[in-house]
């Protein structure tokens, strides 16, 4: 579980795209298993198929997942990271790109896989979005760092089944600190979430000189 992005695997345009899709077959069974009504008997032998799926993929495999770097050397394509990833079926996944004005934003629909409240997103899954957009905005900041706080304050219920917005940006630097912090919209505009985070840079990521 140590592999650095520079010793990992990188993955051909074909093969990201066929393993892009497997993780969408798989998010779909994933989501028809919590809330399937097939019975005991059927939900076995389909077990007992996943099982064989399973270890057809796993009869050959990497040390660790690709981590496909950009030409600009932010990971904005870290294929499995569990919000974002295409690759992780884990990941809902949340697509965040970046405006002009250093604003981070993405556009996501949560099913029942994340739910928390009936009928609504998982707190923590909000945060774990949240933390993934606001520490974007510190790399794009040009000042990547490690989460050291992340404080959520969750004003409304943020429904499933809905187009969600996610929006951050970076405030301000000091040192190794960045401060950032973001929203998640609801479809009628209101903010339900409200994050705010400091990212701190490791000493070993600190570039020379600085
Ligand atoms: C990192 C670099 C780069 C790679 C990034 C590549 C690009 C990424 C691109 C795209 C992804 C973006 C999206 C990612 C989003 C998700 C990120 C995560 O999930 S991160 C995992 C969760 N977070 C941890 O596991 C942290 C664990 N903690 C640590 O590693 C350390 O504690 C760390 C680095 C946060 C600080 O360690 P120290 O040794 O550098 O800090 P000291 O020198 O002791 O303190 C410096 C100052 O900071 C304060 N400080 C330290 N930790 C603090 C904390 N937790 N809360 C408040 N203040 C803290 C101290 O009091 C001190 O303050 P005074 O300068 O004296 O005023």
């Amino acid at each position: 579980m140590s592999a650095m992005p520079m010793e990992r695997h990188e993955l051909d345009d074909e093969e990201a795209a066929a393993l892009e899709v497997l993780a969408a077959r798989i998010r779909e069974l994933c989501e028809a298993a919590v809330v399937t009504g097939t019975g005991a008997g059927e939900a076995a032998a389909v077990a007992a198929e996943v099982e064989a799926l399973t270890a057809r993929l796993a009869g050959r495999r990497h040390p660790a997942p690709p981590y496909a770097v950009s030409g600009n050397g932010v990971m904005d394509r870290a294929t499995a990271n569990p919000v974002t990833g295409a690759l992780n079926p884990l990941a809902p996944p949340v697509r965040l790109t970046t405006g002009p004005d250093g604003v981070v934003r993405g556009e996501y629909t949560l099913g029942h896989l994340y739910e928390g409240p009936p009928t609504y997103v998982h707190g923590g899954v909000s945060a774990m979005v949240l933390d993934q957009a606001l520490g974007m905005a510190a790399v794009v900041n040009g000042t990547p760092g490690m989460t050291a706080t992340l404080d959520m304050r969750y004003r409304r219920p943020t429904p499933l089944g809905v187009p969600l917005s996610v929006e951050a940006k970076a405030n301000r630097v000091d040192g190794r600190k960045v401060y950032a912090s973001g929203t998640i919209t609801g479809r009628d505009g209101r903010v339900t979430v409200e994050a705010s985070a400091m990212f701190i840079m490791p000493t070993h990521f600190v570039p020379a000189g600085n």
